[in-house]
């Protein structure tokens, strides 16, 4: 069984809607299937991290990506609503500095596929949100590296003025100084 798939306004980055069984106990869905995904993503074998974060209203984790081991993401919001933003960090793609926002939630099950080379944050919008995706390639601390979610140039139009962030993402740097510093 085949999903259906959408494309965003990013190349690559899709939109996959996700079958629900509902009954009159509540409702189940199939969050992955490894060969359904090889088909729908064209990719072997390709995922070998879950992870799972858990934020309350208005925290904004992002935006991050790493160099050497750039991570695809299928990402599901499990609890609440979050505006989720991808930035193109592909040198040779046509829409490299390009940003996009997607509004995501519970209420709609669907996962969002994003492919290695993109930097990713979200913002929460609900009282708490819970969010897991799982990963093409291992957590790299020394290789992370994070892009100011406020970079002036990217002028990214989150529906939140003044959000929650951690210490590391209160100092994220701007496309522009990641570029000086070789760091895509
Ligand atoms: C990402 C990660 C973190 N950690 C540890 C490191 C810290 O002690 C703690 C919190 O890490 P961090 O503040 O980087 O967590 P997030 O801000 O949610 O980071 C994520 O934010 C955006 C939304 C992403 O897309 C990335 O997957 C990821 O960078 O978990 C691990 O042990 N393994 C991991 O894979």
């Amino acid at each position: 069984m085949t999903l259906p798939v959408h494309n965003t306004g990013l190349p690559g980055v899709q939109l996959i809607d996700l079958r629900v069984f509902h009954d009159e106990r509540g409702y189940f869905l199939e969050s992955f299937q490894a060969q359904r995904y090889e088909v729908l993503l064209g990719l072997k074998s390709p995922f070998v991290q879950d992870n799972y974060s858990h934020s309350k209203r208005h925290v904004l984790r992002g935006l991050h990506f790493q160099s050497r081991h750039p991570q695809g993401k299928l990402l599901r919001v499990a609890q609440g609503e979050i505006y989720d933003v991808t930035v193109d960090l592909r040198t040779a793609s046509p829409s490299f500095g390009q940003w996009q926002g997607l509004a995501l939630s519970h209420a709609r099950p669907q996962q969002l596929w994003i492919p290695p080379g993109f930097a990713h944050g979200f913002v929460v919008l609900s009282d708490e949100a819970s969010v897991e995706y799982k990963c093409t390639d291992y957590y790299h601390p020394e290789d992370e590296a994070c892009l100011s979610w406020n970079d002036p140039d990217l002028a990214i139009d989150w529906p939140v003025n003044s959000p929650v962030l951690s210490a590391k993402d209160r100092q994220g740097l701007t496309l522009k100084a990641l570029q000086e510093a070789g760091r895509l």
